[in-house]
């Protein structure tokens, strides 16, 4: 049995499922990609090969067994993106909600029943069809959890509108102990610098009192302001649009002082080993073209 506990971003971890690149598939059409910065580089002919996507994760399972973490991968399923797990499911506390994904990435789940099977049925939950969320919108911060959402009524024509009120409001009935905090995030279809896809694309908390933030990700000032006040200014990184697009607010805590990143980010490198953070510098740059990252590749099952 496995026994779920995550009540934040930063501490300690012990378990995780991390994605696989392997049986990735072909470049994927234009009509079957699902995010702007896939769609820019299926066009320019550089989407990423599946062997130096099958590289960079293994550097960073190699990151993870050098601190000794637990990693279960998703069973390969054939020619199937596989990468992000953080999105099929998401623990809090001690259970685990599996998320009503984009039906394309649907069979994600799948892969990782025999990781579910070794879960406490009553410590999982699940939500009917109508009520959307995915783990890369869902964050937690002491008593706090913060839901990146998209509030415009036109949310149906959003390919990159994962998460729906329908899914914060589930979230705050079943956890009615926490402060749910949603974030109203910008999107776009086509312009990948214009599209906070998921919450942990603008922004994401590190350390004990630290984040990484993209304040023109938030479409309403109010919800950044409410990350300043809670953080104080001088704990935020600022990113700008471009540092977005490459992802950097999407590193990964394997505890609050170590932090896995790209190795390429050197105006956020340089500032989390000013800060003392011991930073994991590894190669993913070609998975960052698929509009996801370090935080989107895992999913925590058992932090300290
Ligand atoms: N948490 C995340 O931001 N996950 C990245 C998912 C990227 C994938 N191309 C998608 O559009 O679903």
């Amino acid at each position: 049995m496995i026994k779920l506990n995550v009540q934040d971003e930063t501490s300690r971890l012990r378990a995780v499922v991390l994605g696989t690149a392997k049986s990735n598939g072909p470049t994927p059409k234009l009509e079957e990609a699902y995010d702007p910065k896939s769609i820019e580089h299926i066009k320019a002919g550089t989407y990423p090969t599946e062997q130096d996507m099958i590289s960079e994760m293994e550097a960073f399972n190699k990151v993870l067994e050098k601190y000794n973490v637990k990693v279960y991968r998703p069973n390969v399923i054939n020619n199937y993106n596989q990468i992000f797990s953080r999105d099929i499911a998401f623990v809090i506390d001690d259970k685990i909600v599996v998320s009503n994904i984009l039906p394309d990435r649907e069979q994600e789940i799948e892969a990782i029943k025999y990781v579910l099977n070794q879960i406490d049925p009553s410590k999982i939950i699940e939500a009917s069809d109508d009520i959307h969320f995915e783990g890369g919108d869902v964050m937690l911060w002491n008593n706090h959890i913060f839901i990146g959402t998209y509030k415009g009524a036109d949310y149906k024509n959003y390919i990159t509108a994962r998460t729906n009120m329908k899914g914060v409001q589930f979230i705050k009935d079943h956890f009615p102990n926490k402060i749910v905090k949603e974030f109203d995030l910008v999107k776009s279809n086509t312009n990948a610098k214009e599209n906070a896809l998921h919450l942990d694309c603008c922004f994401q908390p590190v350390g004990k009192d630290k984040a990484i933030i993209h304040k023109e990700g938030f479409r309403n000032e109010e919800d950044y302001n409410y990350l300043v006040k809670l953080f104080g200014k001088e704990n935020l990184f600022h990113i700008t649009k471009d540092e977005m697009y490459q992802m950097f607010s999407n590193v990964f805590s394997i505890s609050d002082e170590v932090i896995v990143t790209e190795q390429n980010f050197t105006r956020l490198n340089t500032w989390l080993e000013n800060q003392g953070f011991i930073v994991e510098k590894i190669p993913y740059a070609e998975i960052a073209k698929q509009e996801g990252l370090l935080r989107c590749s895992t999913m925590p099952l058992i932090r300290e």
